[in-house]
């Protein structure tokens, strides 16, 4: 019979996951990928379990054990519940990211450890100061702009996190866009310029509270006006 069990090294540290079920994860993860193939978004676990020839009630106790469970009546997000799974296996890629722009803002990412667990290595801290080049923080010591081509190259960064002012951010990002980056958070208040296939998010916590500004006046408005 094929073990269908990644190798021992690369089983999860998870404690209470059952050899069992950690031997039915490629199934689920192969049956996602292909459902996902179809354009499927979303999956009931009678679909899924159908798919991964399991029976369903198996398999809701399985994902359970990675905190899956599921929305009623919607089943499992198909791209969430394949990357959980993927990253419960091993299987996950792991993404060099570049922060550039070390003030209050580029300092706090850096220290967060939750990106690494989710497949993100922060491998570099750049700065255009001169006076900030060499500070130590945690493991990483800050460099120089002028040494972004080679640390991009070196490190295979695709990723680039803009936490420079605004009216800095333009140049920057042409700066990483030239070094071979190919994708980047930008968290200034600037709408950058980039070529295409280049792709940007943008980051705007103050966007998000005017949202919540919106809907605290809203649940202060009398009950009939809000409807
Ligand atoms: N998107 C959000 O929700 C959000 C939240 C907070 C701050 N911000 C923005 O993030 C940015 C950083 O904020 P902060 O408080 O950390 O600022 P900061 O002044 O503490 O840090 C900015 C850093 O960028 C560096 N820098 C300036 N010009 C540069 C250049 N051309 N190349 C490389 N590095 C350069 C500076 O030396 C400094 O270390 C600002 O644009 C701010 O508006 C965004």
């Amino acid at each position: 019979m094929n073990d269908l069990r990644p190798p021992a090294e690369d089983r999860p540290v998870a404690p209470g996951i059952p050899e069992a079920t950690v031997a039915r994860l490629p199934l689920y993860l192969r049956a996602l990928t292909a459902l996902g193939e179809t354009g499927l978004r979303t999956v009931s676990s009678e679909q899924l379990a159908t798919a991964a020839g399991v029976n369903s009630a198996k398999l809701r106790k399985d994902l359970s054990y990675l905190g899956s469970y599921g929305t009623r009546g919607v089943g499992y997000d198909v791209e969430y519940l394949r990357y959980q799974i993927a990253r419960e296996i091993g299987l996950n890629e792991d993404w060099a990211v570049v922060i550039i722009g070390i003030g209050n803002l580029g300092q706090a990412l850096s220290n967060y450890g939750g990106f690494r667990s989710r497949g993100f290595r922060i491998v570099s801290l750049v700065d255009g100061d001169p006076a900030r080049v060499g500070e130590q923080h945690g493991d990483l010591v800050i460099e120089s702009m002028s040494d972004l081509d080679r640390i991009v190259k070196e490190n295979d960064i695709s990723i680039g996190v803009i936490a420079t002012p605004g009216d800095a951010a333009q140049g920057v990002a042409d700066r990483l866009v030239s070094a071979g980056v190919t994708s980047i958070l930008n968290f200034a208040p600037a709408v950058l310029t980039v070529p295409s296939g280049i792709d940007v998010r943008k980051v705007d916590l103050s966007i998000e509270l005017q949202i919540l500004a919106y809907h605290e006046q809203r649940k202060r408005l009398p009950g009939e006006v809000r409807s």
